[in-house]
């Protein structure tokens, strides 16, 4: 028998070929986008916001796929296996919510910074050279750790299942991912996320319908019940609710469900991906989109975990099922276990797509999010102040391939295969010190957690006190590693390494400190000694020439004629190009309207958190309530409702909202096809909607 379910072509097959599919994929949309559509791939505005004029379906489909990692299936699956039905919850819950809350910070970036390409710059204009520099090493290092993550959960599953060589498989990951950002930008890499979404839903389904009703081995919710309580007998969890995996009664998933919430609140806030949909969103509409996407992704962890992660516990014993180390465990194996127990070489080969395709639009994400930081916050900070939009596409093109060369004068293809050197040896580093995707997720909070209060503060706070802010995520830095080492020291006999220091405790004490010491510094010195911030330098942050709102160029306007020469001016001096004009961008950043959106966001966003953190887990922890068939076949037919509305919402609505683009381009190709060369987009001098 091989040591392998796939042989290793097959994992050179998906992960090169997959890739170089989705790159030829990005190439084609590209074309048809500049030819079709009024949006113009060279335009460095294009390339890294996508002329902020996506609508809300779109978006949200990008959130969701730019928060699915390999980690969100690898690792929710894991804690499920450890800690039975909690962990899926603690895992989608505790990393739904910060999306949610993110809501309100996209409205306030919208509010208070509305041409900005990044986050860092608002920080820099706020409060300067330290400030930026300073919060600018908690940006790149969560796209560092991320990345990391992306890599390390891909290659250990590919390397699992096919026995592809993890070397090769960290470099090969993102290769293709780095052609595809480069020859699309951002509304190209959310097409191709839109794509990847669809499939990873169609796999997802197929797992969920496969264990809860046609499988041999499982079938049906009262089967899994069975077989768990079976399991519970066998080996009971320590710190359970008599020991039992169908509880939410677990005192080591409460414990994991802390650590996700604090850690997941840092890899959201201060990582460029969310902030770059949130720019690259129509302002009206930003909030809703990343309702929209939350709650829409809570279904992936959740739905899949409860099937996948608990069906491997299940299936414990069965001659299919591989038997997991602690070490496949932490490398977040359970699932592609159970998926090769279930459905053989099949299951094994659609949680390789699945994987794959989870891990490249993810990494997609992360390298749009570094080459924006380094073209705007680097180059055009500190190198190049007064760059031309040609030098800045060509630096934002650069930043992809190479996040630390961008200057290279070498050619395209050499700066791709150098960027995969520099993102493979972050997972190779990772890989060869032993430290797997699950150490790394629960030690992300740990250095990043003290500066998520900070940013938060800088961008919504007039009062925010700047040496408060810097401080709080200095010494909550500082806190978080002292505390998480000697926790380690304390609780191991003074041995401390890469197995004692990634305890639940250890990690608990880190992340706790780093958030709480954050949090309490930039608090309590803003209070103390309040700043009172305008906002003005905020607001002017690339601030178009001629955005004025169409509503105040009406009351302007003498005549009818006159009030069109108005709108031709406003739309010349539009950031967001032709198909979204100047007039309507002015209105939909109308403050009343986004202040409206900002309160909308904070009751919604906390809503549901109390709903998700508090109202549904905490009063199931304290009954030390077991589930019977019953119950259990209710929380799975919730998580199956739930996956279906997610899908109706990031596949069926996006294509819904473009169903004018759709038309239009159909148009083009068609005029095309039949008169060669008179489809082309030619402008419309009056306003027409956004794609
Ligand atoms: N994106 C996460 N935390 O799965």
């Amino acid at each position: 028998m091989p040591d392998t379910i796939l042989p290793q072509g097959a994992g050179y097959g998906v992960v090169v070929g997959i890739g170089l599919f989705f790159s030829a994929f990005m190439i084609f949309l590209t074309a048809i986008q500049a030819r079709y559509t009024a949006f113009s791939p060279k335009s460095s505005e294009e390339f890294t916001s996508a002329s902020r004029s996506v609508k809300p379906g779109l978006i949200a489909s990008g959130i969701v796929s730019a928060w699915t990692w390999a980690a969100t299936l690898l690792q929710s699956s894991a804690v499920a296996y450890k800690f039975g039905i909690s962990g899926p919850w603690w895992y989608g819950a505790g990393a739904t919510v910060q999306i949610l809350l993110f809501a309100m910070l996209a409205a306030k970036l919208k509010l208070n910074a509305p041409y900005a390409h990044t986050w860092l710059e608002i920080v820099g204009v706020r409060w300067g050279k330290t400030a930026h520099l300073v919060f600018m090493f908690f940006g790149l290092a969560t796209n560092i750790i991320v990345s990391s993550m992306l890599i390390l959960g891909g290659s250990a599953t590919v390397t699992d299942l096919t026995g592809m060589n993890t070397i090769a498989a960290c470099f090969l990951i993102p290769l293709g991912v780095a052609i595809y950002v480069v020859v699309g930008g951002m509304r190209s890499t959310l097409l191709c996320d839109y794509t990847h979404t669809t499939v990873l839903f169609a796999i997802i389904l197929t797992f969920v319908f496969t264990v809860y009703s046609t499988s041999n081995k499982i079938g049906s919710p009262a089967k899994m019940h069975e077989l768990l309580t079976a399991a519970s007998a066998a080996t009971p969890i320590p710190g359970n609710a008599h020991g039992s995996y169908i509880t939410m009664r677990s005192k080591n998933g409460l414990i994991f469900g802390v650590i996700n919430i604090i850690g997941n609140f840092a890899t959201v806030f201060q990582d460029q991906a969310y902030w770059q949909r949130a720019i690259a969103s129509r302002p009206a509409s930003t909030v809703k989109a990343y309702l929209l996407g939350g709650l829409a992704w809570f279904a992936i962890p959740f739905t899949f975990a409860t099937t996948l992660g608990l069906a491997a516990v299940a299936l414990r014993g069965d001659p299919a099922m591989k038997v997991l180390t602690p070490a496949d465990v932490s490398a977040g194996l359970p699932a592609a276990a159970a998926a090769a127990a279930l459905l053989g070489k099949a299951g094994a080969a659609a949680i390789l797509v699945l994987l794959f395709l989870a891990v490249t639009s993810a990494t997609s994400a992360e390298l749009i999010a570094v080459s924006s930081i380094l073209t705007y916050d680097v180059y055009k900070t500190y190198i190049n102040p007064n760059a031309t939009e040609e030098q800045i596409l060509k630096v934002g093109h650069a930043a992809v391939c190479v996040w630390c060369k961008p200057f290279s004068s070498s050619t395209e293809f050499s700066q791709v295969a150098l960027y995969a050197v520099v993102c493979g040896l972050a997972g190779l580093i990772f890989f060869y010190i032993g430290v797997s995707m699950g150490w790394l997720y629960t030690f992300m909070g740990v250095i990043l957690g003290s500066a998520v209060v900070p940013i938060a503060l800088c961008i919504t706070w007039s009062k925010a006190n700047k040496w408060g802010c810097i401080g709080g995520s200095i010494a909550g830095f500082v806190a978080g590693i002292v505390a998480w080492l000697v926790t380690t020291s304390t609780l191991n006999n003074g041995v401390i390494n890469v197995v004692t220091s990634g305890g639940d405790y250890e990690m608990l004490a880190g992340n706790l400190a780093s958030i709480g010491v954050g949090a309490i510094v930039a608090t309590l010195s803003s209070l103390i000694w309040p700043d009172k911030y305008d906002w003005e330098s905020t607001r002017a942050i690339n601030k178009p020439a001629q955005a004025t709102s169409k509503r105040t160029e009406e009351l302007k306007a003498d005549s009818d004629s006159e009030k069109k020469e108005h709108e031709v001016v406003t739309k010349a001096g539009s950031i967001a190009g032709e198909s979204f004009d100047a007039a309507e961008e002015a209105d939909e950043l109308d403050p009343v309207a986004l202040n409206k959106a900002f309160k909308f966001a904070t009751y919604s966003s906390v809503g549901l958190f109390i709903v998700l953190i508090i109202l549904v887990p905490l009063p199931l922890f304290f009954s030390h309530y077991v589930y019977t068939t019953a119950g259990l076949t209710g929380w799975v037919a919730v998580g199956i409702a739930w996956t279906f509305c997610s899908a109706i919402t990031v596949v069926i609505y996006p294509l819904y909202e473009s169903r004018h683009a759709i038309l239009l381009i159909t148009k083009g190709i068609f005029k095309d096809l039949f008169a060669r060369g008179s489809g082309k987009y030619v402008a419309d001098p009056g306003p027409t909607s956004a794609a």
